[in-house]
């Protein structure tokens, strides 16, 4: 799949800036939300950005390794039972997403269950779940390809309904550690500074879960480092590849892309070594607690929105961000400037 994501152009910088500037507070006093107002008006091209119909998708998927209880603390059925949840409303994501009036899409991206037919779920299924990669590469290639596709089209079909500006949620009990050898790879960082707690290790079962992961890189010791959908291919999981490809799009278009925790950020690092152009499209909307992401943030160079100590996933940071985010297109469109207040802006010298 190719991606035609245009460098944004700096021709607007200084009228932004310079309207961020005119409004009625001291110089910089609005803090980060002058960078956000000033990144969302420059991916827009316009000095009086919109956010029109938030949507955030949750990608869920199974994870072959998952199976065997070496790198998860809950079992693999908890994916599909969170998604019967999120599809009655009753998970965080629905409260948060509810509570903002932000569009909610759950996909069954590659889930060891059969849902038959069931309303509100979205069937971009690749198979039940990635193979076990102790053993073999997670997809076939031609698993990833279809992957892809599917995230792309999904996103093309959010933005043909009016949506520019779209968070990457998941959810998959497992996709930490997909996460952290991606990571490991793409950042060139040991695999130990990338494994975390997921959903809530103990000191043991991080032991065993970064023994577990130590083997899974000697098994693919050969893996080209420099390709990143062999990458994927190899470590990831079908939702990743999903939000890898989506965020592609979603740049393509000229969305605002909403990057929610660890694993939505781990998608992004992916689609960052495919073409590095998507990361001015995105907004990290929160710090994970989960260990790695300090460093995956640190190599991307970016600076989340807020830190709440949270490190749930299923797109609840973006979804909790989102009226700050709102907070700051809203300064830039409808605060009064210096000039238009009669608020005299001459500093002592
Ligand atoms: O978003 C995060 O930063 C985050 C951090 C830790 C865990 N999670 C969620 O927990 C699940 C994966 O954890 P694990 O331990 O099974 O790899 C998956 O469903 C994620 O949505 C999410
Ligand atoms: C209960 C539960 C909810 C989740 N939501 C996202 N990942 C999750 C993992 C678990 C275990």
């Amino acid at each position: 799949m190719k991606f035609n994501i245009k460098p944004i152009s700096s021709a607007l910088d200084t009228a932004i800036k310079s309207k961020i500037g005119s409004k009625t507070k001291p110089l910089g006093a609005l803090g980060k939300l002058e960078t956000i107002a000033f990144k969302i008006a420059r991916i827009q091209q316009t000095l009086i950005p919109q956010l029109q119909h938030p949507t955030i998708i949750v990608f869920a998927a199974d994870h072959g390794i998952a199976k065997e209880g070496l790198v998860n603390s809950y079992p693999q059925e908890v994916t599909f039972q969170m998604v019967m949840n999120f599809l009655s409303g009753g998970a965080a994501i629905n409260v948060f997403a509810n509570q903002n009036n932000i569009n909610l899409k759950i996909v069954d991206a590659g889930i060891n269950y059969d849902f038959g037919k069931i309303e509100g779920l979205i069937d971009t299924k690749i198979a039940m779940g990635t193979e076990n990669y102790l053993l073999t590469t997670a997809m076939r290639e031609q698993q990833c390809d279809k992957a892809l596709v599917k995230g792309a089209e999904l996103v093309q079909s959010i933005f043909d309904r009016g949506s520019n500006v779209v968070g990457f949620g998941e959810m998959g009990i497992g996709n930490t550690s997909s996460s952290a050898l991606l990571m490991s790879m793409i950042c060139n960082i040991s695999i130990v500074d990338c494994v975390g707690n997921g959903t809530g290790a103990n000191s043991e079962q991080l032991e065993l879960k970064i023994k577990t992961l130590v083997q899974v890189l000697e098994k693919h010791s050969h893996v080209d480092t420099t390709n990143p959908l062999e990458l994927l291919q190899t470590f990831g999981g079908f939702e990743i590849a999903q939000m890898c490809s989506g965020m592609l799009k979603a740049a393509e278009l000229g969305m605002v892309i909403l990057v929610d925790g660890f694993i939505s950020s781990a998608a992004i690092l992916v689609a960052q070594s495919i073409n590095k152009n998507v990361l001015d499209y995105a907004i990290f909307t929160h710090h994970s607690d989960e260990q790695g992401h300090t460093k995956m943030l640190e190599f991307m160079k970016v600076e989340p929105v807020m830190n709440l100590g949270m490190r749930l996933g299923e797109g609840s940071g973006i979804a909790v961000s989102y009226p700050i985010i709102g907070a700051a297109v809203n300064f830039l469109n409808k605060m009064a400037s210096f000039e238009s207040a009669q608020v005299s802006n001459k500093v002592k010298p």
